[in-house]
């Protein structure tokens, strides 16, 4: 176990540190202050802190308990508040946020100390261990579903299991196909709730108000179609996982929403003057680089933080390509014929780069599985496929994506909301003139006026 003593006095750490070291199986870190405090804690997997309340000389400093609150919103590692007995009201103030024990100053002896420690230990063993047996109870949607052991992919594993100890927002973040969707199916299957719902909701597919119907639900009325009371993902999901595909597609009123939603826990469904409560966890992913459209005015810069509280970084499978070889057996066992590859094959498949990352690679595969009859199949027909597929990701993928979601809607024509979908994309990117965005759909400019005419009235709702 790591723990994390937090004291600004050399002489009172290393009290406390010879105390521990009594014990087996303890790695000791220290800090003096809250910025060494929160240095430690993102570099290291801290299971405790103890933190002292006061971290400089000053006598009104109370740092030790805003890295107490800090550590219970952005970390994992159980707080303990170390503090004099006469301080009583400090104690309470830790323990309101958050602290999980004190230990008192005038009283620092192995007695008094090692029986937190101890209790502590064997709740963070306990965790891991319904960690392990979830693992075991889902093999193919947990954390074993990612295939690989590169050191990098044991990295995302570890940060997996330490998000899934907290129940605040998750943001997963990567470029396009590397995984981040797999990554949040094992957040949620590893989570205390997952016989609850995982409701995946693609910010990027359908239109606004479509979009907002699905997220909060609508009342019977609430707009033109509305013929009945309809839950939404919110209620829906229960103590689930919401998970927001393409986050940085959100539009800018359902940002503020959300935000709403993850400050408060309430919500309102569309036309509803009563609220209702959230109960799951959001976790939402992006490829997009979200810091950069919080500076363009894009994304509410109040709502990235709330949503980076935890961040999981998933890598490029240019970054982890000792795990290919691994990936290509697991995509050959799904398909419905025997498929191998020559050990060349394999050597050359591994030595490329894969903007389209791990999907390009199942892709790929997927290809020659329909078209080659190659048995095992050499480096230079692998070599002969890859030709037309060299650049950036096949374009099918994403359009098979949002078609997939939009046959999911509940609008009666489904093929007016694509266009819709569409429109409105050109329009913005064309920065609202219709000559641009007719040049960019390829239609005439008056195919796009009469189409932004029809489009007032919304889409009907099934
Ligand atoms: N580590 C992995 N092990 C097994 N399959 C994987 C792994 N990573 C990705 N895949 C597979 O690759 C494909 C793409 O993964 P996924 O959809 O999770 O990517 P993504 O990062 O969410 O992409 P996008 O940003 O386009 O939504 C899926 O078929 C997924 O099952």
């Amino acid at each position: 176990m790591n723990i994390l003593i937090v004291d600004d006095q050399r002489s009172a750490r290393r009290i406390l540190a010879s105390i521990l070291s009594t014990q087996e199986g303890l790695v000791l870190h220290e800090a003096s202050s809250l910025e060494e405090a929160r240095r430690v804690l993102t570099t290291t997997a801290i299971d405790i802190g103890l933190i002292d309340v006061r971290l400089d000389a000053d006598a009104r400093n109370r740092d030790g308990l805003v890295l107490v609150a800090e550590i219970r919103e952005k970390f994992t590692a159980l707080p303990v508040v170390v503090t004099a007995s006469s301080e009583m009201e400090e104690i309470r103030a830790a323990m309101r946020a958050g602290a999980y024990d004190y230990i008192l100053k005038d009283e620092l002896c192995e007695e008094l100390v090692l029986p937190i420690i101890q209790g502590l230990g064997s709740r963070r063993r306990l965790e891991h261990e319904v960690l392990r047996l979830r693992a075991r109870l889902t093999p193919e949607t947990g954390i074993q579903g990612l295939v690989g052991t590169s050191e990098v992919i044991g990295r995302l594993r570890t940060a997996i299991q330490r998000v899934v100890l907290s129940d605040r927002p998750v943001l997963v973040t990567g470029p396009t196909g590397a995984g981040k969707e797999v990554v949040v199916r094992a957040i949620h299957a590893l989570g205390p709730n997952s016989a609850d719902p995982l409701l995946d909701l693609n910010c990027g597919a359908i239109p606004e108000l479509l979009m907002e119907s699905q997220l909060f639900g609508h009342e019977r009325g609430a707009f033109t179609g509305a013929d009945r009371r309809q839950d939404g993902y919110l209620t829906a999901v229960r103590r689930g996982t919401l998970f927001l595909d393409e986050l940085a597609e959100l539009p800018l009123s359902l940002q503020a929403k959300l935000l709403r939603v993850l400050e408060t826990g309430r919500f309102r469904r569309v036309g509803a003057t009563a609220e209702e409560h959230f109960q799951g966890r959001v976790v939402a992913a992006t490829h997009a680089k979200l810091e950069e459209r919080v500076r363009q005015g894009r994304f509410r810069e109040d709502l990235y933080h709330r949503l980076n509280v935890l961040n999981v970084r998933v890598p490029s499978l240019d970054e982890r390509t000792q795990d290919i070889p691994a990936l290509m057996a697991h995509f050959c066992r799904q398909q419905p014929r025997p498929l191998r590859f020559s050990q060349e094959a394999v050597e050359a498949l591994s030595r490329r780069s894969w903007p389209g990352n791990v999907r390009q690679l199942r892709n790929f595969i997927d290809r020659l599985a329909v078209f080659c009859d190659e048995d095992p199949i050499g480096a230079e027909t692998v070599a002969a496929y890859l030709e037309p597929s060299q650049g950036p990701v096949p374009a099918e993928d994403g359009l098979m994506a949002m078609a997939r979601a939009i046959l999911q809607l509940p609008v009666a024509n489904k093929l007016e909301a694509i266009e819709s979908t569409l429109l409105n994309e050109a329009m913005a990117l064309a920065g609202g003139n219709k000559s641009g965005a007719a040049r960019l759909l390829g239609i005439g400019r008056k195919a796009v006026e009469r189409r932004l005419e029809r489009k007032d009235e919304p889409p009907e709702v099934e």
